[in-house]
């Protein structure tokens, strides 16, 4: 059936996110911000976004294409960059992650093509 036609490519997904996870050393992209880390943290992000939220989405099939996957790890990214300043670690980190991010996920997306 259609269901378990999905299943390589939300194991694809999972294999991604587990890869882009090992990037954040940190684990500062793992969580929710909460609101002891940053109190205007909701003031300022609108759609916050976070490792343990897409593992969610791609356990309950929320993503049917590897676009809408990369459209939020690239929220991720937007979001630490646009309320962290650009001389912090977070901010730094974040530009980090992007570069190897993408890397990962342009792999993805040819696999994407392949189990299809
Ligand atoms: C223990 C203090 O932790 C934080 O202040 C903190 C911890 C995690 C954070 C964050 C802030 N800001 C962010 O934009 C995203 C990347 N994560």
């Amino acid at each position: 059936s259609m269901e378990y036609k999905l299943q390589p490519f939300i194991m694809l997904q999972r294999h991604t996110l587990n890869l882009l996870q090992e990037k954040d050393a940190e684990d500062i992209f793992v969580n929710p911000v909460s609101d002891e880390e940053a109190p205007d943290y909701k003031d300022i992000i609108k759609h916050p976004m976070c490792f343990s939220v897409m593992r969610n989405k791609v356990d309950t099939h929320r993503y049917k294409t590897m676009e809408a996957f990369e459209a939020d790890f690239k929220l991720i990214i937007h979001n630490c960059c646009m309320y962290n300043a650009k001389d912090t670690v977070f901010y730094r980190e974040a530009l980090l992650l992007k570069e190897e991010g993408m890397e990962i996920i342009k792999d993805a997306k040819l696999i994407a093509e392949k189990v299809g």
